[in-house]
């Protein structure tokens, strides 16, 4: 499924900007604090409405596309997302899979064996099995981090949409969640992450879209959208990559 915006604007906030995101990639949105970056994620997800311009899925607007079909397209994390409820850490997970099931007038698109595979499945990649049945309110900041994109890897959505989904996890659960994201890459989702970590931008995402003050300045594969004349431009800061392709590390000041 292909993800398109077309000319969307916030005012205030993001310039007309037009897109076409293909599956199978892991993109990742980069810019300084207030460059748009949740802004353009949000209007991606259809969690925001656009001032102009819209987002298409495979070339249907998201505003037409019924609820539980778009729930099931795009799952979203917002930055330092919570939930609502003190819930159990499986109860969390579990709600991921509410738009594969009955509603009112609406028959399930899954069985409860599958449910409960992709519930199991998402709880094992964000290493949750031992805390599945421990309350929200009794889990770390990072703990809980994991469990919120757990609901949205239960969801099996055909793009994953996460903003700054690495901030609260340590080194070992960040590369576990950057291994997942990439499983669900090969096997044909789209993935979207905002990332502050510019080497990790590098070494891990196929393409980079980089925001500055609202405005997209540079989209391409990771080695050109950041590359040094980029950040110094865009962050003001002096940096030289080095290292290998695929393990780089940023110098600051060199
Ligand atoms: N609800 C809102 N209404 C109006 N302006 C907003 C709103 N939310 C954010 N802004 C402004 O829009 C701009 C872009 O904000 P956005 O949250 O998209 O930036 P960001 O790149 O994600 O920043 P950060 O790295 O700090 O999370 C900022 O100038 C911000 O102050």
């Amino acid at each position: 499924m292909i993800l398109t915006a077309q000319d969307v604007a916030l005012a205030g906030r993001l310039q007309p900007l037009s897109l076409v995101l293909e599956p199978g990639q892991v993109i990742a949105i980069c810019g300084p604090n207030g460059a748009g970056k949740s802004s353009l994620l949000s209007l991606l997800a259809g969690v925001q409405a656009a001032d102009a311009g819209a987002v298409a899925l495979d070339g249907t607007a998201l505003s037409a596309i019924p609820a539980r079909e778009r729930a099931r397209s795009l799952g979203y994390l917002a930055q330092g997302g919570g939930a609502a409820w003190d819930l159990e850490v499986e109860a969390l997970v579990a709600l991921g899979r509410l738009p594969w099931q009955a509603a009112p007038l609406q028959r399930a698109v899954s069985s409860a064996g599958q449910d409960a595979e992709a519930v199991e499945e998402a709880l094992a990649a964000m290493d949750l099995l031992a805390l599945r049945h421990r309350p929200l309110s009794r889990l770390s900041g990072g703990e809980r981090a994991r469990a919120m994109l757990a609901r949205v890897l239960a969801g099996q959505p055909r793009w994953i949409l996460a903003d700054e989904p690495l901030a609260s996890l340590d080194l070992g659960h960040g590369l576990g969640l950057l291994a997942a994201l990439r499983q669900a890459a090969n096997q044909g989702a789209g993935v979207v992450l905002v990332l502050h970590d510019l080497a990790l931008a590098m070494n891990h995402a196929d393409r980079v879209l980089v925001l500055d003050e609202g405005r997209l300045v540079a989209d391409g594969p990771p080695e050109v959208a950041l590359a040094q004349g980029v950040i110094e431009q865009v962050w003001r800061v002096k940096a030289q990559w080095l290292g290998e392709v695929g393990a780089r590390a940023l110098g600051l000041g060199c």
